[in-house]
């Protein structure tokens, strides 16, 4: 067995790590988040057997882990704590929400949200998915107006939409982005253009303050997100005060969370954190449920393009991981990605994108090989609203409109953080005649 007493220069030396020369003192490896950065640990992960070092600012480790037997231990013991609290930016959004709870206060808010997002729950929310998809179909429509077709940027309106039906299924709130902006419609919208560099990302992971600096990104940043937690704090006030038996699932929160016993209520912050977080016929559940095929391209699109790629964590005691012992404090990184790419658990026909292995019963696949929604006791609460809203979405859509590539343009996956395409993707979109 390898030691690793903490993490001094016996860890970056004992554990597999990046060549040397690729490593700067202040940066790490920083310089290799580039266009092969996907490619270079998907490399990695195979070569060292699902476990690595990477290291990022001021020259720390993270442990790059891919194996998924150790994804299984550490994503089902408390005594691998979620880093979000750490993160400067996720605490700013979530504020001390489930995402960013630890222990046994995660374990108070998961055992009193988990029964809104049952299936029952879920299945009420297929109406307003459809409305969403209606709306951005009508909208694309409008734009094409008498022309053949159309060239349009899909990914700022599917996010518009999906603002608006987290606003509705979340707290009975329009934000009505495709229309006349609401205020919370705007914040939101800066929030999510936010779209730092890497290095500024590892920086303010690193040094939380340089996100209080009075550049003008941080003040349009920092206003956004005061508006947002003012709106959200007035919306569980308004919930608490005139409690509408609504359908949402703030209004169901507030409802189950005064008739819990004092010792497990949320607290009033941790309300607030909640908060955000034939062509026209309505398809129902079981109809949805039946297309099979759907489900194989909701499965593969989150595969070969996992939305979170990575999920992060952080040991609170020493641990033995393989071989190796990994002192307390260390930073682990469950790379999705890689996971998603790995011939040996898709084959070798891993990097395309082909839904109906999805139908061959010989795939075997864990929940700990594939993991969109990550795994164990911190599996995404919403995974059967994102399934069913991307299936109601598609439904319409492709009902409705055909779709074409534009030969000539290109976008690229930004490599860390949330898989977004930069800038964006265009497509030719036509009616059906
Ligand atoms: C495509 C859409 C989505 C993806 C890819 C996604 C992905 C994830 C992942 C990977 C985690 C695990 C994080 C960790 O282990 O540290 C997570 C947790 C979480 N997700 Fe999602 N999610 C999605 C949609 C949603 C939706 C629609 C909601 C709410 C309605 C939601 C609410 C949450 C919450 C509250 C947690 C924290 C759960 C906990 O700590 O117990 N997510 N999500």
């Amino acid at each position: 067995m390898f030691a690793i007493f903490s993490c001094d220069e016996m860890t970056l030396y004992v554990l597999p790590t990046l060549c040397s020369n690729a490593r700067s003192f202040i940066l790490g490896h920083y310089s290799l988040l580039n266009d092969k950065f996907d490619k270079n640990l998907i490399q990695l992960a195979k070569q060292y057997d699902g476990i690595f070092r990477l290291h990022l600012m001021l020259n720390e480790p993270h442990l790059i882990i891919t194996d998924p037997q150790l994804v299984q231990k550490i994503l089902t013991s408390y005594d691998f704590q979620g880093v979000a609290n750490l993160r400067a930016i996720s605490y700013d959004l979530f504020g001390s929400g489930l995402v960013c709870a630890q222990g046994n206060n995660h374990k108070r808010q998961r055992k009193l949200m988990n029964p809104l997002f049952t299936f029952a729950n879920v299945k009420e929310m297929i109406p307003t998915f459809i409305q969403g998809g209606h709306q951005l179909k009508d909208h694309w429509i409008n734009l094409i107006g008498d022309k053949k077709e159309e060239r349009i940027s899909i990914t700022s309106l599917i996010s518009q939409v999906t603002l608006d039906i987290i606003g509705l299924i979340g707290f009975n709130y329009e934000f009505n982005s495709l229309k006349v902006k609401s205020e919370l419609a705007k914040a939101y919208e800066i929030m999510n253009s936010y779209n730092t560099s890497p290095l500024f990302g590892v920086l303010i992971d690193f040094f939380p303050f340089v996100r209080k600096l009075p550049f003008d990104y941080n003040i349009r940043y920092n206003n956004s997100l005061k508006i947002a937690s003012k709106i959200s704090e007035n919306l569980v006030i308004e919930h608490k005060n005139n409690p509408i038996k609504g359908k949402d699932l703030l209004s169901l929160l507030v409802e189950t969370n005064e008739v819990t016993p004092d010792h497990e209520k949320l607290t009033h912050d941790e309300l607030v954190s909640q908060a955000f977080p034939d062509q026209n016929h309505q398809p129902t559940l079981d109809e949805i449920d039946q297309l099979k095929y759907l489900e194989c391209i909701f499965k593969e699109t989150v595969r070969i393009i996992p939305p979170s790629q990575v999920i992060h964590r952080i040991t609170t005691k020493d641990e033995v991981l393989n071989d190796y012992i990994v002192p307390k404090g260390t930073r682990l990184q469950i790379s999705i990605n890689s996971i998603h790419h790995d011939p040996l658990i898709w084959g070798e026909n891993v990097e395309e994108f082909v839904p109906s292995r999805w139908l061959d019963s010989e795939l075997k696949i864990t929940n700990y090989k594939f993991l969109p929604f990550g795994a164990g006791y911190k599996l995404c609460i919403g995974w059967r609203v994102a399934s069913l809203e991307f299936k109601s979405l598609l439904i319409v859509l492709i009902r409705n409109l055909k779709f074409n590539v534009v030969e000539e343009f290109a976008f690229k996956k930004k490599p860390i953080g949330m898989a977004r395409p930069v800038p964006g993707i265009d497509l030719w979109i036509s009616k059906f005649e």
